[in-house]
């Protein structure tokens, strides 16, 4: 160490003498007494200058590696040097400082003859990485010197680790903020140095600062003080409007149900009114455009929730082209088949109490008719039509019911396919013209469905340019339900029929040709049937056209009887069609304003049919009364008074149908009884009871040979409440019924004896029969006539008790109303009707007994009336076992003839002058 310093004494002085010299002036070489010379920095000295070492120096590069060594010692001795002490670290730093820099660029001016000496970056590098590497290796010592050193001041003071590192701490604290100052004044002044402010300053505004944030931040705490409470208070308020919200939806949820309960009261009044009204509901049904057709435009423009469709009509000018039809309801193209059946389910319950109830779907061809009324796919219950929804519903209802009412169902599956009805559950007959459809009893759903699929399969179909699988007829499901209480043993008898109409088409567009063709012509025709027999309905007029067809004929009791009928109607939204959708919504507009009667429930209590019962006991003893009478009578009339007359085809032989026709004839009282009327009790139509007079209980004495009796009260239990599809094979609604009374002022009429045989048939009209009067019949021991009415108008007057329920005044008539059943349609031009006229043409249609029910129905039901001629009672034998029918026409004479039975009928006793068939008929003239 010793050597070192006198070393590191050496280059100092070494350096000082440099120095001095230099200050002085000195050019050239300078030399010091030690091994050390330094060449002068001067350009013309430094060719032949040089420092070198008198002793070591060989040649120039051994000159300089010992210059750079020795410098190289000079430095590290001084920084070794200032290690040690710091007055010798200080010099050497400031020796660095001045000379440092300065000897190195001497030294390689000299070198090179270069006064400004090239810093360049390995120079640069070079020096730096020293200075670093040596600056490092003093920071390490002074790093281990402070150490000691404060070792030796902790210790010297007394102090702990902890205090001291606590002063430590805050002494940086306090810098730091200082230099925090710094910057922020730094920042304020947008970075630009020479704003700086001094310390003292910078800490003024620094405060200023900081008070100024403080009081911000003051204004922040009042105005969050302030905010919390408006929050606070907001959210009270939200609270309040929340609980007076909860409280009016309450207030709304209790309006809501009550408003659905008034909804379904309307609904169910609204329905009540229909029903008393007794119009046909209508149902409007749009069809969806099916695949492929997505993008084309609908004519339907509007549907409103009241039953409004509106249709534009893009043929026509903008003010003409929409149009609004209005319906009980419409339902839009999206509409589920659950939802369509939904309102029709009250029509169900209806039948099960004893209604006649109708559903039809009505519409151009590919309207969508099956598919409402059987829908697409029987397998898939949500797609189930209203047919099956029907009567899964009626079996439904009908269990739940089972404890208080033991039903009876039978179904009935028929279609009208070019005007011929054929049986859809009975294969084997053909299929054609089937008077009696099969009725098949079912006991649940399945069976139904079963037999809907005979059906299906069994129905017409046939595809067209409009639908692919156009159904080619109207097809007809019929439900007959026999209900009976089991308390009180109360008959109830509904029915239900489900029609699915053939679809018009026009057919230039079905492209129909050859049986396609000829089964549009039918189809047409019967629905314009349909749409005469409508208007006349909505014109209430006296004649409605049901016989133009056999569907209007089938419908018959549906569109003119008490019945609940409801009609879907659909329409296809196609540009196309609009001729077609404008049509069928103006008929259905028309159907929905037919007012068809209050619908009648078939109810039968047992109080009624015992009283029943009663009355035609009554009524047989005073028939027999009555003929009694009437024998004693006949017993004072002269034979030339009889002689004067002429002979009528009223005054039949007494003695048998052997007599001609100049034999002598008994006054008759023609009463000529339709006790089926009764037997239908379920449908009277409004045609019938619309064209013939009214009658009183009183009116309605009749006169009935027990043994008619007996048949009409078995045909009554045999037969169903309204069997459509009978009524079409036996022709029903051809009878108009009536009673016939002579006039009371004119002499009673002669009564004709007809054969005691006579019998009835179910479907023909009844006979009068008048039983024979003997001798025998005086010690008859039945109660004088007077009696006799007086009892039956206590019994009359005891049903109409009974019958507490009125629903109609002509049900109280039903049970004794004894029309006279005529023929509207008269004498045909059937095969049957051709053999009686090649016979002597009976004035009054005969028909045998046992006429089969094909020849029945080969019967025609339309055409014009005729009167009866004279020569066709010529033969009374004709007349021999068959049950008369009389065919009344529109011909007034028949009128008069009806007034004149009506009248005499009144009167058991007649007087005056005795009424004549000549009179009758007019055959006077
Ligand atoms: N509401 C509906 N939703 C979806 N498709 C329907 C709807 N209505 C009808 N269709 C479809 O339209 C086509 C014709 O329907 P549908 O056979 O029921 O008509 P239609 O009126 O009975 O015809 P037609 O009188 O010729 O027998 C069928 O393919 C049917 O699936």
């Amino acid at each position: 160490m010793g050597g070192s310093s006198s070393k590191v004494v050496d280059c100092i002085l070494c350096l000082k003498g440099y120095y001095e010299w230099k200050q002085a002036g000195g050019i050239g070489v300078w030399r010091y007494g030690g091994t050390v010379k330094i060449t002068s920095f001067h350009k013309e000295e430094s060719s032949s200058s040089s420092i070198c070492s008198e002793n070591t120096c060989e040649s120039p590069d051994d000159y300089e590696s010992l210059q750079y060594e020795q410098l190289s010692e000079f430095l590290y001795l001084s920084i070794t040097v200032a290690n040690e002490e710091s007055k010798a670290a200080k010099a050497l730093s400031l020796l660095f400082d001045r000379f440092g820099l300065h000897i190195l660029q001497a030294y390689l001016t000299e070198r090179n003859g270069i006064a400004d000496f090239p810093l360049n970056a390995m120079v640069i590098d070079t020096v730096i990485r020293k200075v670093v590497k040596d600056f490092s290796s003093l920071l390490v010592s002074q790093g281990i010197q402070l150490g000691l050193i404060l070792k030796k001041i902790l210790k010297n003071m007394s102090l702990s680790k902890e205090d001291f590192l606590e002063a430590i701490s805050q002494y940086l604290s306090q810098q730091t903020a200082s230099a925090c100052g710094d910057s922020l004044e730094f920042c304020f002044c947008g970075g630009k140095r020479e704003i700086i402010q001094p310390i003292g300053s910078l800490t003024t505004k620094y405060t200023g600062l900081m008070d100024s944030q403080q009081k911000q931040i003051a204004e922040l705490k009042s105005f969050f003080q302030a905010t919390k409470i408006q929050v606070k208070k907001a959210q009270s308020d939200w609270e309040k409007e929340v609980r007076k919200l909860e409280n009016h939806i309450k207030g709304l949820e209790v309006a809501s149900s009550s408003y659905h309960k008034v909804l379904e009261e309307n609904r169910l009044l609204y329905n009540q009114v229909q029903d008393l009204k007794g119009t046909i509901r209508v149902y409007c049904r749009v069809r969806p455009f099916l695949s492929g057709q997505c993008d084309q435009k609908s004519t339907v423009d509007y549907i409103g929730e009241n039953g409004d469709i509106m249709i534009v009509n893009p043929y026509k000018r903008v003010r003409e082209a929409r149009r609004i039809y209005s319906f009980n309801k419409v339902f839009g193209t999206n509409v589920t088949q659950r939802e369509i059946y939904a309102d029709t389910q009250s029509l169900i319950r209806s039948v099960l109490d004893g209604y006649n109830v109708c559903i039809f779907a009505y519409g151009q061809t590919g309207s969508g008719k099956t598919y409402t009324m059987s829908g697409p796919d029987l397998t898939a219950e949500e797609t189930w039509g209203v047919n099956y929804r029907a009567l899964r519903d009626l079996f439904q209802i009908s269990k739940s019911r089972e404890d208080i009412i033991e039903y009876e169902i039978v179904v009935q599956m028929i279609e009208i396919y070019n005007e011929q009805v054929r049986d859809l559950n009975n294969s084997q007959l053909n299929g054609l013209n089937v008077p009696d459809a099969s009725s098949v009893p079912v006991n649940c759903t399945q069976d139904v469905l079963d037999l809907m699929r005979i059906g299906q399969k069994s129905r017409a179909v046939g595809a067209t340019a409009l639908n692919e699988r156009s159904s080619r007829s109207h097809s007809i499901l019929t439900v007959h339900v026999r209900g009976k209480q089991l308390q009180c043993g109360t008959i109830l008898r509904g029915c239900l029929h489900l029609v699915d109409l053939a679809g018009s088409e026009r057919v230039d567009k079905s492209e129909a040709v050859g049986e396609r063709l000829r089964e549009a012509q039918h189809i047409n025709k019967s629905l314009s049937a349909l749409g005469d027999v409508i208007s006349a309905l909505a014109q209430k007029s006296a004649h409605i056209p049901y016989r133009n067809s056999k569907l209007t004929q089938v419908l018959q009791d549906s569109l003119g009887g008490q019945a609940k009928t409801l009609m879907f109607v659909h329409i296809n939204p196609e540009v196309d069609a609009i001729g077609e959708t404008i049509s069928t919504l103006k008929f259905s507009e028309r159907v929905g304003s037919v007012d068809l009667g209050v619908a009648k429930s078939n109810k039968e209590t047992t109080e009624i049919r015992d009283l029943k019962e009663e009355i035609s006991n009554l009524k047989l003893s005073l028939e027999k009364k009555e003929a009694e009478l009437e024998h004693l009578k006949n017993s004072n009339i002269t034979l030339e008074s009889q002689k004067a007359r002429a002979v009528s085809p009223l005054r039949m032989p007494r003695l048998g149908f052997g007599a001609t026709a100049s034999t002598k004839l008994e006054v008759v009282q023609p009463h000529i009884v339709d006790r089926s009327s009764e037997a239908r009790s379920c449908s009277s139509s409004k045609q019938r009871s619309g064209n013939l007079p009214a009658l009183t209980d009183k009116e309605t004495m009749l006169k009935m040979p027990p043994i008619v009796d007996k048949r009409l009260q078995s045909s009554r239990t045999l037969r169903s409440p309204s069997p459509p599809v009978r009524s079409l094979s036996t022709d029903r609604g051809a009878f108009t019924r009536s009673r016939l009374k002579p006039d009371m002022t004119e002499e009673p009429i002669r009564k004709i004896q007809f054969p005691a045989r006579a019998s009835v048939n179910r479907s023909a009209v009844i006979v009068p029969i008048i039983p024979s009067v003997d001798n025998n019949s005086k010690g008859n021991s039945c109660p004088p006539a007077p009696v006799l009415q007086d009892k039956i108008s206590d019994v009359v007057s005891n049903i109409q008790r009974a019958n507490s329920k009125k629903v109609h005044p002509d049900q109280e008539d039903e049970p004794l109303k004894q029309v006279l059943s005529v023929r509207q349609g008269a004498l045909r031009k059937s095969k049957h009707e051709s053999k009686v006229k090649s016979k002597n043409r009976l004035p009054f249609r005969v028909q045998k007994s046992d006429v089969t029910s094909t020849e029945l129905s080969d019967m025609d039901v339309g055409g014009k009336a005729e009167a009866p001629r004279k020569s066709d009672f010529s033969d009374p034998a004709n007349m021999q076992g068959f049950v008369v029918d009389l065919p009344i026409h529109s011909n007034s004479k028949l009128k008069n003839l009806q007034q004149n039975f009506s009248r005499s009928s009144q009167n058991l006793e007649p007087r005056g002058q005795m009424q004549t068939a000549e009179s009758l008929f007019g055959w006077e003239a």
